[in-house]
């Protein structure tokens, strides 16, 4: 597990309470775009990064591990002198969340898991989706994520962007995409979850093939101060397409815990 200096971006007050905003597969730090106003407008000091494989940051050959994503996450505290942080993850984002709360707890002040699962089943499908991006590229399996990422409404209400969402996966590389679908592969987060003491707000979108609202209700079970919410209408992307709700329980939950 060797830490490599991720791509961040850091808005905010410089002496506000930290906020480290953690992405899905095939995301890069844009994805947060629609959390940016409201929690710097709070007086919170934003950090969003791309994971390894993603968007600017470096892409070491796969495999990659959740020790390994957990580890750049703490690097990038350590790089901006962050002791402790409110950690925000999404799917992918969220396992690194769950992995930082199971083996750094001291470095969170918090946790907030949207659209997340402790374990994402079966093993298979990920060695699959690796294989096919690894021969066809990111923009082979780009089109079946955003139906997965948004309700058919919302794709249809925002067809320009529905297509930069498309367009941001098909621009991951490949390696650093299959290479996270290993990370998935192989993670084995469910019988450390009653070892997390951040108080943990959990979020799952009402309609979300990927981690469906159950898989949530299984972290919230297992999490000693969790609480789970179920919002919709809303996919995988739940932060995107429902931004005010999400805002509003993300805001609610740090003030609850500051
Ligand atoms: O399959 C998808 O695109 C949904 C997903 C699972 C893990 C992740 O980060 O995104």
């Amino acid at each position: 597990m060797t830490a490599v200096d991720v791509h961040y971006v850091v808005e905010g007050s410089p002496d506000g309470p930290p906020v480290l905003l953690s992405g899905s597969l095939g995301s890069d730090l844009r994805m947060w775009a629609p959390q940016v106003a409201a929690l710097t407008t709070a007086g919170y000091r934003v950090v969003r990064y791309d994971q390894r494989g993603h968007g600017r940051s470096p892409v070491p050959p796969g495999p990659y591990s959740l020790a390994d994503l957990g580890a750049d996450v703490l690097a990038l505290l350590d790089r901006l002198q962050i002791r402790r942080a409110h950690f925000v993850g999404l799917s992918l984002g969220g396992m690194v969340g769950m992995w930082v709360g199971q083996y750094a707890p001291h470095r969170l002040h918090t946790l907030t898991l949207c659209c997340t699962s402790a374990e994402l089943g079966p093993p298979s499908g990920w060695a699959d989706r690796a294989a096919t991006v690894r021969a066809e590229g990111t923009g082979a399996v780009a089109e079946a994520a955003v139906q997965r990422w948004f309700t058919p409404q919302w794709r249809a209400a925002h067809p320009e962007r529905t297509r930069d969402f498309q367009d941001m996966i098909a621009s991951t590389p490949a390696e650093g995409y299959a290479a996270c679908c290993a990370a998935i592969e192989t993670m084995d987060l469910t019988a450390r979850l009653p070892k997390i003491s951040a108080p943990t707000l959990v979020v799952a979108g009402a309609d979300d093939p990927a981690t469906p609202p159950a898989h949530a209700q299984r972290i919230a079970d297992a999490v000693p101060l969790a609480r789970l919410e179920i919002i919709g209408p809303a996919a995988h992307l739940a932060n995107v397409e429902q931004p005010g709700i999400v805002n509003d329980l993300i805001l609610g939950h740090l003030k609850e815990n500051s």
